[in-house]
């Protein structure tokens, strides 16, 4: 599990050990780590540090601090390093003479590095890159490494509207921050440096789940277990017009489990056709027990889908609500009143389908994300699985965790009505639904990334990948 922290957090947890640390060794420390990680990239891309070429962009704060002293490390390392000081007036003062004792030199220009170390703006950044950084780093060519955070991005949202530095490493110091997960693609590799936070910090803001998790929380049957013990998956998806989300969801289920999986509604033909190991019957009160449904992709939003949401709520079981169901819920908000309140609901919106059922309430989905779909989870009491290149899943207790995308290949037709069937297999096999959620995330991200392998996977395929992605996870 990797644990993320927020700006506030982390200042306030620096600011605890700045008053026990003699002055700068906090700096010298991040900066250190800055120049391991730098020497160590220049040798695996140049064969070597001496005579290597380095162009340091420096802002007039401590981010720029730490890249000066990282500079005078290189320095001793041979490296010929360069620095484009971008507030001349506001250099942080002991950096820079460390930086010139040891040989550095300050330029007017980026010259033609191996390397550029972006030490723009760190934990202060506020909006996009200004005008003179954002000319500046729009002629890299070089590979970057960030300090502490791509410059120009959100620190605790990962929002980006304007220019902003893609670093290829980014380098952070004892605490990820959102940033680093909410944004991956401005950060690149991210790399952890200990300088010693960990004992102030407090608990996590957020967490991000790694294979292990994934691996250790789902449910593989044992000796004692039969078909119904395991969970029992309700899918009540698909109509006359999309019965292609009605075997996606089904079918994402049935890979996902190893225990039993009913399907409700007007697609029961096609999906029975597709899934023969699957019970398939023509609506929800005929369909027989289930320990979680998952309910909306395809159902269309008509009387019918309103019945059919009505009758699964009327169950008292875990439900995970997508799609149709979703706006059925936005349009029609009575419709919560079927609701067990004992019973989790999980609701996995995207953008447009977010903004449908929170508005109403006052929450709107601007750049922090995390914050809305915690603040929708509370209102709700719902997890909310908020979609996307980074999916946020906030639970209605105030948890929440990240999971990064690691390309873009899921945004494809029919993707997310795998991702329900994944989630109503881990609801039904008793899994916390926050948990459940980010667990089918990951799974979800990984079958993707199988499936396309450089090259556009459709759902189907996605959903193909489903059974290596889940032993991807539990051989790790
Ligand atoms: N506090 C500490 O003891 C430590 C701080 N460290 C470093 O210090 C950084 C924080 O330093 P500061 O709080 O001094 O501030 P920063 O260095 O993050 O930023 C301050 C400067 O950036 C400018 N700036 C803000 N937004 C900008 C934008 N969009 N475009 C261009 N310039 C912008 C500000 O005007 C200001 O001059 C951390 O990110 C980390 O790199 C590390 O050395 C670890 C220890
Ligand atoms: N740019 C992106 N990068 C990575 N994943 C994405 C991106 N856009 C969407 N996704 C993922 O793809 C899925 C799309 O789901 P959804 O919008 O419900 O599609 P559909 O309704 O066609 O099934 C979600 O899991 C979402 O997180
Ligand atoms: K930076």
């Amino acid at each position: 599990m990797l644990e993320v922290w927020t700006t506030g957090q982390v200042r306030a947890a620096e600011d605890r050990l700045l008053a026990r640390t003699p002055d700068g060794a906090l700096m010298r420390r991040a900066a250190f780590g800055v120049a391991t990680v730098v020497a160590g990239l220049l040798r695996e891309h140049t064969g070597g540090t001496a005579g290597r070429r380095v162009t340091l962009l420096v802002g007039g704060g401590g981010n720029g601090g730490d890249a000066l002293w990282a500079g005078a490390f290189l320095r001793r390392r041979s490296v010929a390093v360069t620095a484009v000081l971008l507030s001349p007036d506001r250099t942080h003062a002991e950096g820079l003479a460390a930086f010139r004792k040891a040989g550095g030199r300050v330029a007017g220009d980026l010259g033609e590095p191996d390397l550029v170390i972006d030490g723009i703006v760190g934990l202060s950044a506020r909006g996009p890159l200004r005008q003179a950084a954002a000319e500046l780093v729009g002629r890299v060519t070089a590979p970057i490494v960030a300090v502490d955070l791509p410059s120009g991005v959100d620190p605790d949202t990962g929002a980006v509207d304007g220019p902003a530095v893609r670093a290829d490493v980014t380098v952070t110091f004892s605490a990820r921050k959102p940033v680093h997960v909410l944004n991956t693609g401005h950060c690149g590799e991210v790399r952890v440096v200990d300088i010693g936070l960990a004992p102030e910090l407090p608990d996590p803001d957020l967490i991000a789940l790694e294979a292990d998790d994934v691996g250790w929380a789902w449910r593989v049957p044992g000796p004692g277990d039969d078909k119904y013990t395991q969970g029992v998956t309700g899918v009540a998806a698909g109509s006359s017009t999309y019965p292609g989300a009605a075997v996606l969801s089904s079918g994402a289920a049935v890979l996902a489990t190893s225990g039993m999986v009913r399907y409700a509604g007007w697609a029961a033909d096609e999906v029975r056709g597709r899934w023969p190991e699957l019970v398939a019957t023509g609506t929800v009160e005929d369909a027989g027990r289930v320990q979680a449904w998952v309910v909306g992709p395809g159902l269309g939003t008509g009387q019918t889908g309103r019945d059919v949401l009505t009758a699964v709520f009327s169950d008292g079981v875990p439900t995970c609500v997508d799609a149709d169901g979703i706006t059925l819920l936005a349009a029609t908000p009575s419709l919560w009143d079927a609701r067990d309140p004992d019973a989790p609901v999980v609701l996995t919106p995207h953008d447009r389908e977010f903004a449908r059922i929170a508005e109403p309430h006052g929450i709107t989905l601007g750049q922090d994300r995390v914050q809305a779909a915690r603040a929708l989870a509370k209102r709700l009491d719902a997890v909310v699985l908020l979609k996307g290149n980074a999916t946020v899943v906030a639970a209605p207790d105030g948890r929440a965790l990240v999971n990064a995308a690691t390309s873009s290949w899921l945004a494809t037709a029919g993707s997310g009505d795998v991702l329900t069937g994944l989630i109503g297999a881990l609801l039904a096999s008793g899994l916390d639904p926050w948990l459940a959620a980010g667990c089918a995330a990951w799974v979800h991200v990984r079958a993707g990334e199988l499936a396309a392998d450089g090259a556009p996977a459709p759902a189907s395929l996605i959903l193909k990948a489903i059974p290596d992605a889940i032993r991807a996870v539990r051989a790790g």
